[in-house]
C-alpha cells in the first residue's frame, strides 16, 4: 500500500511553490496540511488571489505550523536565508525536509548532514528536480573523464536571486569527481572587463545569463583537439520539476540521512 504523506509547503505563492501545491493536490497519497508564506498569516490558501482552491491554513511562523499540525515532510521552495531557518525548525520538530531552494554552501550541507545523522531524520536537498537535468549532470561527469576542458553556461529567468545556479555548482562538483584540478585557457590570459571569463571552480568556468523569457537552461561544453561536445538541458516550465519533487518526498519518509542531489535516489 502507498504510504500516506502529510506535507507542508514553504513558498506556496512562488513559481515552484504554486506547482508543488498542484502536485500535492493531484497526488492521492499526498495530503497538503498547511503552507508557510512570508505574509497572509492566519488566512486560508484558497482565499489568496491566484492560488488553487485548496483549503489549508497559512502560517508565517514555521514553528507554529509544526506545533499545530502533524507534518511528515516540509517542501521548501523559498530562498537560502529562509531555507536555513526552515531546515533548522524541521529538524527540531522531527519533520523531514525536501529542499529545492538553491544557494546553500558546502559548509551548510555538511552541517545539515551531521545533524540529520544525529537526529536520524531523512533530508533531501536537490539543486535540480528535473530528471533531464540530472541526466545532463551525469553525462557531463562521464564526459569529463575523457575531455577535461569544460565550461558551464547556465541561463535563467531574470527574477532568479542566486548566481551561479545550484545546478551549475552541482554539475561542477560532479565533474570534479572525474577530472583532475587544472587551470583552463591560456596561461597568460587577462580580463580587460572583470568577470569576462566567468566564475571559477577548480579551473572550470561557469557563466550565468539572466533574461526575461528564459525558465531554466544549461549547457555543459567540452573541448578537445579538433572537437567539442555540448550537453544541453532546458526546462521550459516548472511542471518539469514535479516528478522529481514527488520522488524526493516519497524517498525522504523512508530514509534517515541527508541526500544531496536527486541522482542519488533515481
Ligand atoms: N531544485 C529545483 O529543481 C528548483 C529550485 N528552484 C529554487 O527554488 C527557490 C524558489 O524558486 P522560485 O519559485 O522560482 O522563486 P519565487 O521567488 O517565485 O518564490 C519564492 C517564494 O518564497 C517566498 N518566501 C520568501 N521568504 C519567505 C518566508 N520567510 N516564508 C515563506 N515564504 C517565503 C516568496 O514570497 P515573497 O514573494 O513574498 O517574498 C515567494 O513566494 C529558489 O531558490 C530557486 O533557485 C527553482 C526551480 C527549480
Ligand atoms: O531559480 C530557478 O529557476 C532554478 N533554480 C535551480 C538552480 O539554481 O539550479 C534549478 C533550476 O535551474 C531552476
Amino acid at each position: 500500500m502507498t504510504k500516506h504523506i502529510r506535507i507542508a509547503i514553504a513558498g506556496p505563492r512562488g513559481n515552484m511553490g504554486t506547482e508543488a501545491v498542484k502536485l500535492t493536490d493531484r497526488t492521492e497519497h499526498f495530503e497538503l496540511c498547511a503552507v508557510i508564506d512570508s505574509k497572509n498569516n492566519g488566512s486560508r490558501l484558497k482565499d489568496i488571489a491566484g492560488m488553487p482552491a485548496v483549503d489549508v491554513p497559512v502560517y508565517t511562523d514555521i514553528n507554529q505550523c509544526f506545533q499545530e499540525n502533524t507534518i511528515d515532510v516540509l517542501i521548501d521552495l523559498t530562498n537560502p536565508e529562509t531555507g536555513r531557518k526552515h531546515l533548522e525548525a524541521s529538524l527540531a520538530h522531527g519533520v523531514s525536509p525536501v529542499v529545492g531552494t538553491t544557494g546553500f554552501t558546502e559548509a551548510d550541507i555538511e552541517k545539515l548532514s551531521r545533524e540529520a545523522e544525529q537526529k536520524q531524520i531523512g533530508v533531501v536537498i536537490a539543486p535540480n528536480f528535473a530528471i533531464g537535468a540530472v541526466l545532463m549532470m551525469k553525462f557531463a561527469k562521464m564526459a569529463a573523464a575523457y575531455m577535461p576542458d569544460v565550461e558551464i553556461m547556465e541561463m535563467h529567468h531574470d527574477r532568479k536571486l542566486d548566481a551561479p545556479s545550484g545546478t551549475a555548482i552541482k554539475t561542477a562538483e560532479l565533474i570534479k569527481e572525474n577530472r583532475a584540478s587544472r587551470r583552463q585557457g591560456h596561461e597568460n590570459e587577462t580580463e580587460s572587463l572583470a568577470g569576462a571569463r566567468g566564475a571559477d571552480i577548480d579551473g572550470m568556468k561557469i557563466h550565468s545569463v539572466r533574461l526575461p523569457g528564459l525558465v531554466a537552461h544549461q549547457q555543459v561544453m567540452f573541448g578537445g583537439a579538433g572537437q567539442t561536445l555540448t550537453i544541453k538541458h532546458d526546462s521550459i516550465n516548472r511542471e518539469s520539476f514535479m516528478p522529481g519533487v514527488q520522488l524526493a518526498v516519497e524517498h525522504v519518509v523512508e530514509h534517515k540521512e541527508l541526500v544531496y542531489g536527486l541522482e542519488n535516489i533515481m
